[in-house]
């Protein structure tokens, strides 16, 4: 039986360092985090705060060899990916599990088409607000993280192995009967909440709160309702329906990481979820209105931020 004694983490943002807390607390430095010199330094001048605590992990850059660890976990986002893959290849073995925290329904693919590794296990986490600001991370629930084995992606033993894991470490965890239905239902849900909040500057409040709004990112969900319909993935109603007290659980304050990157002037996932919906309509032969505009929209305002960005630095 395979047995979990070395975790890395490549990715030490909201999700990250939420997660990467419980690792720290139950591996010590047998949990490690990869990133290069400016972000080592950056993070170990005042330390990673997860809600009052301060964290000092133990870092190691890309070009440390120090051997394949047990799991690696992927919790960057998506447009830093590729990047992540190679900076974090020394700590992926033929033996070692991936899990990929990552949004989107593409991530495990990537994964596997770089390192041929066949203990890619398709994973998201649902649930968690977290909130970065600088090295501070805030959340009222930790949610769950999903995980499971399917097709020619990862074994019952690889996802027993990360189940025990989870149960020493106290992260909340489940094992859906079907992982790849999970994966689209959370898609469905990001395509929704994450693209209408940054659109409309809206926190969980708004959509706990005014009903049009709520509407609104239900209607975009449904484009990918009939999508996964021709895809053989099958979401219904129901999926779409039990996503209503999980966001109502969700802290009035807290902000999806979309709003998050709108906010900080960041790149966000758009190409991910509405670019990935629109293609995927076109190649289903499904109509998508709603997430054209907002591809549309929320990359309009991606180009705003960067010229904005642009001025400010000139102007100092
Ligand atoms: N926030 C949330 O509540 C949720 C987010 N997700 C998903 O989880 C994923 C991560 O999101 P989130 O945590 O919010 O994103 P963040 O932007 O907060 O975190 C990403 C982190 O990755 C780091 N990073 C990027 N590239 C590298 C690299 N090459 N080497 C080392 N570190 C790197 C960034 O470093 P730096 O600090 O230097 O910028 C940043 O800290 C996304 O796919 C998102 O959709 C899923 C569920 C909930
Ligand atoms: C909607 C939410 C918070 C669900 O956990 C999420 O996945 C995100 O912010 O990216």
């Amino acid at each position: 039986m395979k047995k979990i004694r070395t975790v890395s983490l490549i990715g030490l943002g909201a999700i990250g360092a939420a997660y990467g807390s419980k690792l720290h607390q139950y591996l010590g430095d047998d949990f490690t985090v990869v990133a290069n010199e400016e972000r080592i330094s950056r993070y170990q001048q005042s330390g990673i705060k997860v809600l009052e605590e301060t964290y000092n992990f133990r870092y190691e850059t890309p070009e440390t060899d120090s051997g394949p660890r047990d799991l690696v976990i992927f919790s960057v986002k998506n447009a830093e990916l590729k990047q992540a893959i190679q900076e974090i290849k020394h700590h992926i073995g033929p033996d070692t599990i991936i899990l990929s925290l990552l949004n989107g329904i593409s991530s495990e693919e990537e994964i596997y088409e770089a390192t041929e590794n066949a203990h890619i296990l398709h994973s998201m986490c649902v649930g968690i607000d977290a909130v970065r600001e600088n090295q501070q991370i805030r959340f009222s629930s930790l949610g769950k993280i999903c995980f499971g084995y399917r097709e020619d992606f990862g074994t019952e033993e690889d996802a027993q192995a990360v189940k025990t894991l989870f149960d020493a470490a106290a992260i909340p965890y489940e094992i859906p009967q079907d992982i790849w239905h999970a994966i689209w239902a959370k898609f469905m849900l990001n395509v929704g909440v994450n693209q209408v909040s940054a659109v409309k500057r809206a926190p969980y409040e708004y959509f706990h709160k005014v009903p049009s709004l709520y509407s609104w990112m239900e209607d975009a969900m449904y484009e990918v309702v009939e999508i996964s319909k021709k895809a053989g993935v099958g979401l219904t109603d129901e999926d779409v329906k039990n996503f209503r007290p999980i966001l109502h659980a969700l802290s009035p304050k807290g902000k999806t990481s979309m709003l998050q990157d709108i906010e900080g002037n960041r790149k966000t996932e758009v190409e991910y979820f509405a670019g990935t919906v629109v293609e995927l309509g076109k190649k289903y032969h499904v109509p998508t209105p709603i997430n054209e505009q907002l591809l549309r929209m929320i990359t309009i305002m991606e180009k705003m931020n960067a010229l904005d960005v642009k001025a400010s630095s000139v102007n100092i």
